[in-house]
């Protein structure tokens, strides 16, 4: 297959294009990044790296976060994890409380940020640095000991995390928070500060498509079992309430993050990341998302 060129077409196709959406402003330092950033870097299952654009650049990868923690959770507590978290699409804004009160605080999946806060949590009980655990499995998956947070991200989220802030406090009031809230999201605010490129970003999803395993040193991350659960979550939860109308355009599953971020997986093929700020109004990057339909487009082939 000749990604090069096809990743060349999209570069091509979509450099007149008119940037539609906005840059996300609830988080005061992601209002700073300029909109016209645009990289797209696809890796295969021959090791083999095709990209464009500004795929070198680190941005901040927001929920897509989202995706490595649930990971490291599902290594270090297993099945039980699903005693505190659901596995259904919520069919809401990421951010959204009001599933929780019906559902006994609840989450429906790990990707929308009530799940995550929970899967955070998970974390922040098991290791005793969770921060260094989590930049220490992706030192891991990515071979590259530079990888990490973006402290004044972090800070800026934390500055105005008025909804997480509720939804945290909100699960520990139903008991599904077991740690201290402050702790918590000081945790959840880091994973989502952390600093990747495109190209960093399908290095680290290749498990996804490598049935677990690193393709460059070859290391057993996760099992089948477990790729094949975090790959049906995000072909099913990864855009919120917006995952029907990702698996409709692109058909992959998938992880989005405020950022501008999307990665996405073609198990047994390839991963690709994409990166362009301007967000849609459901919070997935508005170019990433053409970008990868285009992808699967002119490839021909998706999952389905
Ligand atoms: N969708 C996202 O990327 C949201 C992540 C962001 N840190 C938040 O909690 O609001």
């Amino acid at each position: 297959m000749e990604y090069q060129k096809i990743l060349n077409q999209i570069e091509k196709e979509f450099s007149e294009t008119k940037l539609s959406g906005k840059v996300a402003s609830y988080i005061p330092e992601l209002a700073k990044v300029p909109p016209d950033k645009f990289g797209m870097h696809l890796y295969d299952r021959e090791a083999q790296h095709y990209c464009f654009g500004d795929s070198n650049e680190r941005f901040s990868i927001q929920s897509i976060s989202k995706v490595f923690t649930l990971a490291l959770a599902m290594k270090v507590v297993g099945d039980d994890l699903w005693n505190r978290i659901d596995v259904e699409p919520s069919g809401d804004p990421f951010n959204s409380l009001s599933q929780l009160e019906n559902e006994g605080g609840i989450p429906r999946n790990p990707f929308i940020n009530a799940g995550a806060l929970v899967v955070a949590d998970v974390l922040v009980t098991h290791f005793s640095n969770p921060k260094a655990a989590l930049l220490t499995f992706l030192h891991e998956i990515t071979g590259d000991q530079t990888i990490c947070y973006d402290d004044t991200v972090a800070a800026s989220e934390e500055s105005k995390g008025y909804r997480n802030y509720a939804l945290a406090n909100y699960l520990k009031s139903f008991g599904n928070i077991e740690n201290d809230v402050e702790e918590v999201l000081d945790f959840y605010f880091h994973q989502c500060s952390l600093a990747m490129s495109c190209k960093e970003l399908a290095q680290a999803f290749i498990i996804f498509v490598n049935e677990g395993t690193t393709l460059e040193s070859d290391r057993e991350i996760l099992t089948a079992q477990q790729v094949k659960r975090i790959n049906a979550l995000m072909q099913t939860c990864g855009f919120y309430d917006e995952a029907g109308e990702f698996s409709f355009e692109v058909g992959l599953p998938g992880k989005s993050g405020v950022g501008g971020g999307i990665v996405a997986v073609h198990p047994n093929r390839y991963s690709v990341a994409v990166w362009s700020p301007p967000l849609n109004p459901k919070g997935n990057s508005a170019l990433g998302m053409a970008a990868l339909e285009r992808l699967t487009a002119l490839t021909g082939f998706s999952i389905f």
